[in-house]
């Protein structure tokens, strides 16, 4: 990928497509089932918010989550891609929050509704800066972290992932195509929580990326 800007995976990336529970903790400290293939969910390119501009709290909620995860944009075209072949089809890494309205999502769930609403809402999906894919030498061994208001919220580590960025990349196209542009959120570690107006977001990953979002509740 030739431009180090978001504007290039906002301008090509078709979709973005996202992984649940993809880490033991976070999966238990919601109370669900670790699960034994990936959960995968899709969120509308509309959701990106790049820095400078607040998070909103979508209609109808009062328990705003945030969920830091370790991004890929994809690099080429490619369909059914072999899990040995998975790490040439990654262009890059960004940091991703994937915002969720956890009481329109526990709701959804309830009904066996789809997370549509409670994860694709316009600025649910901040996002940082493209990282050229030769700065992250692992990006299985990646500490990623959030604090809100300067305290230590999410800790962890892309270690601890239940299924590898190639696993999720080979299965994830086994169904649908992936494009150039097109991300993949890889799921939170543990510590999510809920959010209040005026706070102030700061997430990266080790000391090779970090990003800053501020929450708007009006
Ligand atoms: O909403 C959830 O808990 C599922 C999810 O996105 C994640 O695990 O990253
Ligand atoms: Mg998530």
């Amino acid at each position: 990928m030739a431009s180090n800007r978001l504007a290039q995976f906002r301008v090509f990336g078709k979709k973005i497509v996202a992984v649940g529970r993809n880490y033991k903790a976070h999966a238990e400290e919601l109370g669900n089932k670790v699960p034994e293939k990936p959960i995968i969910f899709t969120k509308p390119t509309t959701s990106y918010l790049s820095q400078g501009h607040p998070i909103k709290f979508p209609p109808g909620c009062n328990d705003l989550h945030h969920e830091v995860e370790l991004g890929i944009v994809v690099g080429k075209k490619g369909y059914q891609i072999p899990e040995e072949k998975a790490k040439e089809y990654i262009g890059g890494y960004f940091v991703a929050l994937d915002m969720t309205a956890r009481d329109l999502q526990l709701d959804a769930k309830k009904n066996g509704h789809p997370w549509t609403l409670s994860k694709g809402w316009d600025t649910s999906t901040p996002a940082g800066e493209f990282i050229e894919k030769d700065k992250i030498t692992n990006p299985q061994n990646l500490q990623i972290w959030l604090k809100v208001n300067g305290e230590m919220r999410q800790n962890g580590n892309t270690a601890d992932m239940i299924f590898s960025i190639s696993y999720l990349i080979s299965f994830i196209s086994k169904y649908m195509t992936l494009e150039e542009g097109d991300v993949i959120l890889t799921g939170t570690p543990s510590g999510v929580g809920g959010l209040k107006g005026g706070d102030v977001i700061e997430a990266g990953i080790g000391d090779v990326a970090k990003i800053t979002f501020s929450v708007d509740k009006s």
